[in-house]
């Protein structure tokens, strides 16, 4: 905690009531989560001070991606006292006090349960800004998303099968999905073509998106009209490699199948809904979006109330396909969607697929447990073989290690260093040169080549160069956070392209070779919060200092986005990123920085989604306990959609 925050925690405590202040001098919410609270008392006529800490609680716990608390866990309220995003290293003030005990638990319910600030179960009052249902606190717009979720969810999981033609299908998954390898895969084409629910997961390499393009190949296959096909992701970057790597595997279809499913494009779930603002979108619930097939690859960054707006936005009959890993991070927004359908006991009985008939060859039970079974009731299909080349890669047995929690294999494999894996062990809010040395030549080695595609005006060499190596941190402050990491690449790459840079234009943010991160949503433009792309120079020459010359690129190398300076969103330089920022992004080699073994943010999801986003190489910076305390510390996110209403 800062001297700032403290500040203003003295002025929180003369006002708010006496147990909220006290919670807050121990850290446990914050100046901001004690004033919503008390607004929300004085709007409601709330003065029970166990009542506005609940309150304050849940605006807690959604800063850390909850959806509600629940306030019969004591683990979880005891985790919502971890600090948050605050520099590991900087002048904490004084430390936190000790927290009061906990209001008693009947009392404390009962005083939510005769709360005007808060409706009391699933039917209560519609005009109250909390709720309490099946024993978790919500602020309503959120309890109202999950509700929105779970009814439309559980709609398509019940809804009677859609009509195919089965001998066609038959013939189609046998022709798309012809070896034992692929049974898990043919389960979620087949799956995909009679429901209207379908949830794609595995981890890296195990052909989620190769399936992806199989089975529209699959649905594809029919007499009527083609059908109208939707490609989304949460990011434009995770857009743009969803449609090449869909394109790709097209590519190699027989002519008949590749002619049929012809070549998707991929778009963010924003721009596919008609992002207006953040509450906003073109298509709703009175406004479906027209088509029959919408595909959604990283799922797992999907928040809660993108979720709500993308199924209120379906027609009812169209098939919905989220794919996604549930072992990586989740949203930086509140929920865990994707993890929760997952996780949910089954609500559909699973439907007979070609796998479950006497006409299936032997071999195709390869792989197909009870487990796996149980899961097709929420339309769910989990590929297990990772079909990658490259067997000598340590980097998907290294994720695999890490989403088993099993901290001495990851530190066996690190430490090995081979197949693409590097461990400097160094206390990282010290590091000197030698430990440095490695990444210093990488991120020397893709910045020459990002500066030098762009002053020639190569765009596509550019953008393919801003994915030859990335630095990855967890914090946005401190010694191991991304503004020190990225002024630090900045001067190395400065350093080693002086004279390839044009110096003049430095008195500019236009600086040819500058990596840019778009930082908020603009539709008229196209480009959307986390979208990366450089500057390049345009035409053959480049005057020095002529902003003019300059353009912004973004998306796919084959065919970029060109966005004149004076048309861009904000954009912050990313000589460096969060692992948050990184999701739905890979990069040739990476580079992971951890903060201190006693950083809250070191997560087993953090390490797996920076390591899973390294294609060759991934090198972690970190002491053996830092990667100890990432590996045995998987976040929770409490929200209520795994559990049936009560
Ligand atoms: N059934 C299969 N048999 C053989 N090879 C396969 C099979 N499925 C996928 N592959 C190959 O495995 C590799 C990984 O597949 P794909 O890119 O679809 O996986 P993914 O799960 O989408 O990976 P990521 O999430 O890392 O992007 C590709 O080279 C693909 O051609």
């Amino acid at each position: 905690m800062t001297a700032d925050t403290l500040a203003g925690d003295v002025r929180v405590a003369v006002a708010a009531p006496e147990l909220l202040a006290a919670f807050n001098a121990a850290g446990v919410v914050a100046a901001t989560d004690v004033h919503v609270a008390t607004r929300l008392g004085r709007l409601t006529d709330e003065q029970d001070p166990t009542v506005l800490l609940a309150v304050a609680l849940v605006v807690r716990a959604l800063r850390g991606g909850s959806v509600c608390v629940r306030l019969d866990d004591a683990d979880e309220l005891a985790a919502l006292a971890l600090p948050e995003d605050t520099d590991p290293a900087g002048d904490r003030g004084a430390p936190p006090a000790d927290p009061p005990p906990w209001p008693e638990h009947a009392a404390w319910v009962r005083a939510i349960e005769a709360s005007p600030l808060v409706a009391a179960g699933v039917a209560g009052p519609a005009d109250r800004p909390a709720r309490w249902v099946g024993g978790r606190l919500y602020l309503d717009r959120y309890w109202r998303d999950e509700l929105t979720v779970r009814r439309l969810v559980d709609a398509r999981l019940v809804a009677p099968p859609l009509t195919v033609d089965q001998a066609r299908l038959d013939a189609a998954l046998a022709r798309l999905f012809p070896g034992a390898s692929d049974v898990r895969q043919r389960l979620a084409a087949e799956h995909a073509a009679g429901r209207r629910l379908t949830v794609l997961t595995g981890g890296p390499g195990t052909g989620k998106t190769t399936t992806v393009a199989r089975l529209l190949a699959v649905l594809q296959d029919g007499d009527g009209p083609p059908l109208r096909v939707a490609l989304a992701a949460p990011t434009g970057k995770a857009a743009a490699r969803l449609q090449e790597a869909v394109r790709d595997v097209v590519t190699d279809l027989d002519p008949q199948d590749r002619d049929r499913t012809g070549s998707p494009e991929a778009t963010t779930v924003h721009r596919l809904l008609g992002y207006r603002s953040a509450t906003r979108f073109r298509h709703h619930a009175g406004h479906h979006l027209p088509h029959d097939v919408v595909v959604v690859d990283e799922t797992s960054m999907v928040p809660l109330s993108l979720m709500a707006r993308l199924l209120e936005s379906l027609r009812p009959d169209a098939r919905l396909v989220l794919v996604g890993d549930p072992d990586q991070l989740a949203s930086v927004e509140a929920g865990a969607v994707l993890g929760d359908l997952v996780a949910r006991p089954p609500v559909a009985a699973p439907v007979e697929t070609r796998t479950d008939r006497s006409d299936r060859p032997a071999d195709d039970l390869d792989g197909l447990d009870d487990e796996a079974r149980a899961g097709v009731g929420n339309g769910v299909v989990r590929l297990v073989t990772v079909h990658r080349q490259g067997s000598d890669s340590a980097i998907l047995p290294l994720a695999a290690a890490i989403r088993d929690g099993d901290a001495d294999t990851v530190l066996d494999v690190l430490r090995a260093g081979t197949g693409g894996v590097e461990l400097v062990e160094a206390d990282t809010e010290r590091l000197d040169e030698h430990a440095v040395a490695g990444l210093r030549d990488d991120a020397i080695d893709a910045g020459r080549r990002l500066v030098s595609a762009a002053r020639a005006g190569d765009a596509a060499g550019a953008l393919d160069a801003l994915a030859a190596h990335r630095v990855m941190v967890a914090h946005r402050r401190g010694p191991v956070g991304v503004a020190r990491w990225a002024a630090q690449v900045e001067a190395w790459v400065e350093e080693a392209t002086a004279g390839v840079a044009a110096p003049a234009h430095a008195s500019t943010p236009w600086v040819v070779g500058r990596p840019l991160l778009v930082t908020s949503n603009d539709a008229e433009v196209g480009l959307y919060n986390g979208d990366t792309g450089v500057l390049v120079a345009e035409g053959e020459a480049a005057p020095a200092g002529d902003a003019g010359a300059v353009v912004a690129v973004f998306g796919d190398p084959r065919a970029p986005l060109r966005v004149r300076t004076h048309r861009l969103p904000p954009v912050e330089t990313v000589h460096a990123m969060t692992v948050h920022r990184a999701q739905g992004s890979q990069f040739r080699r990476v580079s992971l920085i951890l903060p201190p073994a006693t950083s809250p943010l070191l997560t087993r999801e953090l390490l797996y989604t920076a390591v899973t986003r390294a294609q060759e190489l991934v090198r972690v910076v970190a002491t053996a306990d830092a990667v100890r305390a990432a590996v045995g510390h998987p976040v929770r996110r409490a929200s209520g959609l795994r559990d049936p209403l009560p």
